[in-house]
């Protein structure tokens, strides 16, 4: 079930579910201001039911019969994160929580104490997700080597990104775990216009509705030293075929009725990498 249509991931994600021939479930929750009533797909003939905060209480018990192994899979607003988690877990569905912002503690516990099946991670990208876990894991073998060094972040994206890059956020926590300084009002340069887009960061016209531009640079006390991290990413398909992958993953868990319920990306890449 994939929630957050006809926004931009989740019209992605459902390409990619159809693309691998998974089934669909005919239902999306939506926005209350939503005027759509059903969402249709290039590449499918079956139209989605679009239902809205109001509507989903009444309706999800059918759907839950019908579907009674659905998955579902959020792509919504930060401002959905914490009541959609909550709103699973009330009705025992397992998720992919792709949305990003909200309160993330709230969501892990409230995830933990539902024992409801989740994947929650910021970015399902599976190359950034590799970045992430080797940042992670420099944090513990050394995590003192930045010490005193400055932290500088620049992320861009789409204009109508509603908050501050949740992976950007992650990474910055690995870097400040190795001694790093940095201070969101300071070191933090978010990038929301499309002139700055194409003119600085040379984003092709095609993908200034989608892209995510990720530069991270360390920099020593007396400035004689730089080290810089970055990923760029054009368009929304990595994080899509993550999504699915996870989903994927999700289903083998809930099959051999596994004893931990709550997983990250860094998870599914990898038992992905120990099963190739
Ligand atoms: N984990 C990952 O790898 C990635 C995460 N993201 C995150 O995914 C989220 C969505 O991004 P994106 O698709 O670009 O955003 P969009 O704005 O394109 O899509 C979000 C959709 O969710 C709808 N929506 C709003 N409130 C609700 C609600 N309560 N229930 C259901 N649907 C709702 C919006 O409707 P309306 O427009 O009417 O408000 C819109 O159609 C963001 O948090 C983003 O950061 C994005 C890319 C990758
Ligand atoms: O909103 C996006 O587009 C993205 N959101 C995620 C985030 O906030 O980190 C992942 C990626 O940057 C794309």
């Amino acid at each position: 079930m994939v929630n957050g249509l006809p926004g931009n991931m989740s019209s992605e994600v459902l390409n990619v579910v159809l693309q691998r021939e998974l089934p669909v479930v005919p239902y999306s929750l939506t926005a209350e201001n939503q005027k759509e009533f059903s969402y249709h797909s290039k590449v499918s003939n079956q139209p989605i039911t679009l239902l809205r905060p109001s509507q989903r209480a009444s309706e999800i018990e059918k759907i839950l019969q019908d579907y009674p192994r659905l998955i579902a899979v959020d792509y919504t607003h930060p401002d959905a994160v914490n009541s959609n988690a909550l709103f699973y877990q009330k009705y025992g569905i397992p998720f992919v929580m792709g949305t990003t912002g909200g309160d993330r503690e709230q969501l892990i516990q409230s995830t933990v104490q539902s024992n409801v099946y989740a994947v929650i991670a910021p970015n399902m990208g599976k190359q950034i997700v590799a970045l992430q876990t080797m940042l992670n894991k420099m944090a513990q073998s050394f995590p003192g080597v930045f010490q005193n060094y400055r932290l500088q972040v620049t992320e861009s994206h789409q204009q109508t990104k509603a908050d501050t890059s949740g992976t950007a956020k992650e990474m910055i926590q690995s870097f400040v775990k190795m001694g790093a300084h940095f201070e969101y009002d300071k070191d933090l340069r978010m990038i929301r216009n499309p002139v700055e887009q194409q003119q600085e960061l040379s984003i092709p016209p095609e993908y200034i509705n989608g892209h995510a531009f990720h530069t991270y640079r360390l920099t020593s006390p007396d400035k004689s030293v730089q080290i810089a991290f970055q990923h760029n990413v054009l368009g929304r398909n990595i994080y899509a075929q993550g999504t699915v992958d996870a989903v994927v993953f999700l289903w083998n868990k809930i099959q051999q009725k596994a004893s931990q319920k709550l997983y990250n990306m860094m998870d599914v890449l990898t038992e992905q990498i120990s099963n190739n």
